[in-house]
Parts: C-alpha cells; sequence; structure tokens
C-alpha cells in the first residue's frame, strides 16, 4: 500500500567530489549520521589507512594484487588512479539497492564520476564541494594533520586541476561554514528524491486519487 509521505522511489547516487581538503569526506559524514535512508558506497583503495580510518567502514584497504584481481574479475563499476594510488567503486549490491529505494553516497573523484554518469545517467546526482579559497584549502590540509608537507604540497598542486572539473557536475556548493554547506547538501537529496522519474510510486497513487 502507498504511505502517502513516501511513495515508492528509485534509489540515487549521490556523488560528492572536491579538489582535497575542501571538505567532502565532513559532509558525507554529517549526510550519513543525519539520514537513514542513503549507505555509503565503500570504495576499495590501495593507499595506506589513515589513523582513525577502520577497514570496511571508510575503506575496504587492499594490496596491489587483490586490486588487479578484481579488475580482472570486473567487480569495479569503476576505478581510476589518484596521488599515486588506485580507487575502485566495487559493484556489490548497488543496482539491486536502487531498484528497492536504497540511496548511496559516494565520494568520489571526477573520473570516478564520469564513468558512473555514463553508465547510469538518470541515477546519479553530482555535487562538487569548492573552498572557499586556496589559502583556506592549505590551511584545511595543514590542520587535519594526516599527510606530510610533500603530500599536502601535491594535492595543492593538483586542486587546480581538479577544481576545473566543476562544471561536469549538477550542483556546486562552496564550504565556508561547515553546517551551511551540510544543510545545503541535505537540501539537494531532499529535493531530488522527490523528482517525478523516481518516484515509481506515482502511477499507482495518482491512478487510485483519481478513481
Ligand atoms: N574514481 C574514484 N575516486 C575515488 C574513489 N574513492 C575515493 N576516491 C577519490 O580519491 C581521492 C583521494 O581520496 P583520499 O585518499 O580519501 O583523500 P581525500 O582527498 O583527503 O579524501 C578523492 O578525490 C576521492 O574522492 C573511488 O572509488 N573511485
Ligand atoms: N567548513 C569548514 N571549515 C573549517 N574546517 C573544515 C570545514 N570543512 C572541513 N574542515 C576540515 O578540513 C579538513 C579537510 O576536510 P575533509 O573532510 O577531510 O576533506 P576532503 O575529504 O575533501 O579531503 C578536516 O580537518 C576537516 O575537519
Amino acid at each position: 500500500m502507498a504511505d502517502q509521505d513516501t511513495l515508492h522511489r528509485r534509489g540515487l547516487m549521490f556523488i560528492l567530489s572536491s579538489p582535497s581538503g575542501a571538505g567532502k569526506t565532513t559532509i558525507s559524514r554529517m549526510l550519513l549520521e543525519a539520514d537513514d535512508e542513503i549507505r555509503l558506497s565503500v570504495s576499495v583503495t590501495t593507499r595506506p589507512k589513515r589513523p582513525g580510518e577502520i577497514d570496511g567502514v571508510h575503506y575496504h584497504f587492499v594490496d596491489d594484487a587483490a586490486f588487479d584481481r578484481m579488475i580482472e574479475e570486473d567487480d569495479f563499476y569503476e576505478w581510476a588512479p589518484v596521488f599515486g594510488y588506485r580507487y575502485g567503486t566495487p559493484k556489490g549490491h548497488i543496482r539491486a539497492g536502487l531498484k528497492e529505494g536504497q540511496d548511496f553516497l559516494f565520494d568520489i573523484d571526477w573520473q570516478g564520476t564520469q564513468q558512473l554518469y555514463q553508465k547510469d545517467e538518470q541515477d546519479v546526482v553530482r555535487v562538487f564541494i569548492l573552498p572557499p579559497s586556496l589559502d583556506e584549502l592549505h590551511r584545511r590540509l595543514k590542520d587535519r594533520g594526516t599527510d606530510s608537507k610533500d603530500v599536502i604540497d601535491g594535492r595543492m598542486e593538483r586542486a587546480r586541476a581538479e577544481i576545473s572539473h566543476w562544471d561536469g557536475y549538477d550542483y556546486v556548493v562552496v564550504n565556508d561554514d561547515v553546517q551551511v554547506c551540510f544543510e545545503k547538501v541535505r537540501s539537494i537529496l531532499h529535493a531530488e528524491r522527490m523528482k517525478r522519474a523516481r518516484q515509481t510510486g506515482l502511477i499507482g497513487f495518482v491512478r487510485e486519487l483519481m478513481s
């Protein structure tokens, strides 16, 4: 039976990208905590674990040989090299989940975003997060305390290149005040859920309404 507040709908693939340090991990975590209907698509990576990261929660951490095996076995929706390591989205249960109304959150870069969009345009919502300035981006990377000076310099060098992909996204949000940014991202998610094409329960509901 259709519940009038939440008609049956297809899930969506909610992508958050940004230059490193702009805050996509922070916003992702806030969204996952605030919203029961969205689940993180946990990526596979060859990069080493940072302090505080949990295998299977933040990433599946694997070595090069295991990553190669997953490529051979066609286990990835998409994968890309980033900062000298490889990152990929495992196929897992995403397609089946979408059909049942499960939303998935992706913290992936512009290359992965393009690949997902080419594969499944209708289910993808692309959000790009910008820092208020490059100085502030640098400060955040330093204050995060997870990377050496060389790694931070590398990330800053790549930031301009990453920002140049801003026009491949449906929404662009500046992360100045984190709470304001989070609320904006959350309202995008809420609005996208109500898109007519996603609400597969609408036809039956309207038919009943008119009978
Ligand atoms: N294409 C792709 N990119 C990913 C995936 N997982 C993470 N990334 C991107 O890889 C980049 C590096 O991520 P990470 O090492 O966690 O550092 P961060 O930039 O500080 O978040 C970020 O731009 C992520 O969005 C994935 O599965 N596929
Ligand atoms: N709006 C903000 N104002 C100040 N610091 C922020 C803001 N958003 C995130 N941060 C901090 O900046 C650092 C980088 O954020 P993070 O979410 O790890 O970025 P990303 O995942 O894009 O690399 C973290 O230490 C985080 O706590």
